[in-house]
């Protein structure tokens, strides 16, 4: 069977990830199943430099196949922040919820007119002989005046979508793997994922 690693550590992520896959007749892998693999540090730059690092490691590592994504939240008020610092807005401890308060109060006298924001997902497919490819997707949204919702993770509460009138943390996963940044950059690396294990990994 076709088997596929699914590098990370951000369990919202994995799930989404293993809902997207859903019916592909895939042997899915994820870094719980090889506890003892050291940590990537994300020291690139963009989002495609640390989806490389951390699909590259993992396929090196393993001998598998393997997708990770790098993502995040850009605020154009805040010319793009938090972007690729996203996980660590509000320090190195990567806390959600802090760095949802920080936004909020970087945010504070910014009018509703001039809260756009988009999610972006870079997935990197690496294999253990060193080829990666690259796929992205965004969705566009606006950063909300307060918290609403409980599904997802991450900056789900604050990011508000004109077209639902909910935030994305009040859609369910399904909902939201169908127009999120994460499910158009999966569904886009669809023929590369076939591509890359036609041949011998
Ligand atoms: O759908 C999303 N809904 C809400 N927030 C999101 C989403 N997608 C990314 N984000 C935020 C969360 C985190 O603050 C950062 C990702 O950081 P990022 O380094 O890619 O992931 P991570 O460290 O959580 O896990 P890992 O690197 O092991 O895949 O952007
Ligand atoms: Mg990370």
């Amino acid at each position: 069977m076709r088997e596929i690693l699914l590098a990370t550590k951000n369990i919202g992520k994995l799930n989404e990830f293993v809902s997207l896959i859903g019916d592909y007749t895939w042997k899915v892998f994820s870094l719980r199943d090889f506890p003892h693999l050291p940590q990537v540090e994300e020291t690139g730059t963009t989002f495609q430099d640390n989806a490389r690092l951390k699909a590259l490691a993992a396929a090196q590592e393993t001998g598998l196949l393997a997708l990770a994504d790098d993502s995040g939240l850009e605020v154009d008020s805040l010319g793009g922040l938090p972007g690729v610092y996203s996980a660590r807005f509000a320090g190195e401890e990567r806390n959600d919820q802090k760095n949802n308060e920080k936004l909020l109060v970087m945010l504070k006298n910014v009018p509703a007119s001039s809260r756009r924001a988009r999610f972006r997902c870079t997935i990197a497919v690496a294999r253990p002989d060193g080829q990666v490819a690259f796929c992205e997707g965004v969705c566009e949204g606006l950063i909300a005046m307060e918290p609403a919702g409980t599904n997802g993770f991450g900056y789900d509460p604050l990011f508000f979508l004109p077209e639902y009138g909910k935030t994305m943390a009040q859609l369910d996963m399904e909902e939201k793997n169908l127009i999120s940044h994460r499910g158009k950059a999966f569904k886009a690396s669809l023929p590369l994922l076939h591509k890359m294990l036609s041949g011998p990994v």
